[in-house]
């Protein structure tokens, strides 16, 4: 059976276990390193990445998450996760932070605002539309979100989106107390991308009740002799663990 791991250091682990509940795949916190073992597949949730990268370097995870990384198995980064695991991270705080890397691609940390500016807006997906069906709709959600501003040549673009009036107009980025430069001149940014075994979105699909990210993120695999990672549609049930203790689906925006 297929395990996912989800890394439960900080921000939205509980949501994206909840997601892997209702779609019938067993998720597993990962905390430690040694737990990246027993998994197939790793999520790395949104949250702050500066907070989630000082807390990887106590529990001294990153020489596990690159080798998770680096062994070909599927790993999803949504919102910080993405900041994580790019190879490349602007807007940063001072003094910088850790980053994971592999996605070869460049992300502007805070690129639409403060969480003020946290919006949701319709994306198109066609790719997620013609591998899980479904509307070629999908209802982004940006909470402090990144973007992606390049990518390399083996990323294959899933989404992008315009740039929304509020923060082309904000051409000032606030953090950590200081105003920074942040000359907003595309009409578009890219927003979800895949390369090889990795995804990344920047914004929430755990916050929502569409629940193909994730669908397609377990069809994701290391190469044609894998087969692909198994689900099986639990949607609106709550569940038992292998403990027999019972998880209630968290609420989601409809
Ligand atoms: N919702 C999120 O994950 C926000 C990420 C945030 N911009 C960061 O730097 O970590």
């Amino acid at each position: 059976m297929t395990t996912v791991g989800v890394l439960a250091l900080q921000g939205s682990f509980n949501e994206h276990m909840a997601a892997l509940r209702r779609i019938g795949v067993k998720g597993v916190e990962i905390r430690k390193a040694e737990q990246l073992q027993a998994v197939d597949a790793l999520i790395i949730p949104g949250g702050e990445s500066t907070t989630m990268a000082k807390l990887a370097h106590c529990h001294n995870l990153f020489p596990a998450l690159r080798e998770f990384v680096s062994t070909g198995k599927p790993v999803w980064g949504t919102c910080a996760g993405l900041i994580f695991l790019a190879n490349k991270a602007i807007g940063q705080k001072s003094g910088g932070q850790e980053l994971i890397g592999g996605l070869d691609c460049i992300v502007n940390r805070n690129f639409f605002g403060s969480q003020l500016q946290s919006f949701e807006t319709e994306l198109s997906v066609p790719k997620l539309a013609e591998e899980e069906g479904g509307p070629n709709g999908f209802r982004g959600v940006f909470i402090r979100a990144p973007a992606i501003l390049e990518v390399g040549p083996d990323v294959e673009i899933l989404a992008d989106c315009p740039v929304p009036l509020e923060t082309k107009k904000n051409i000032m980025s606030v953090d950590n107390g200081q105003e920074e430069e942040m000359l907003v001149s595309c009409e578009r940014v890219i927003v979800a991308v895949r390369q090889g075994n990795l995804l990344g979105t920047a914004f929430h699909p755990e916050l929502t009740s569409d629940l193909r990210w994730h669908s397609f993120f377990l069809k994701m695999k290391k190469d044609s002799s894998d087969r692909s990672l198994q689900c099986v549609p639990t949607l609106g049930t709550d569940l038992e663990d292998s403990r027999g203790k019972r998880h209630f689906n968290l609420p989601i925006y409809e």
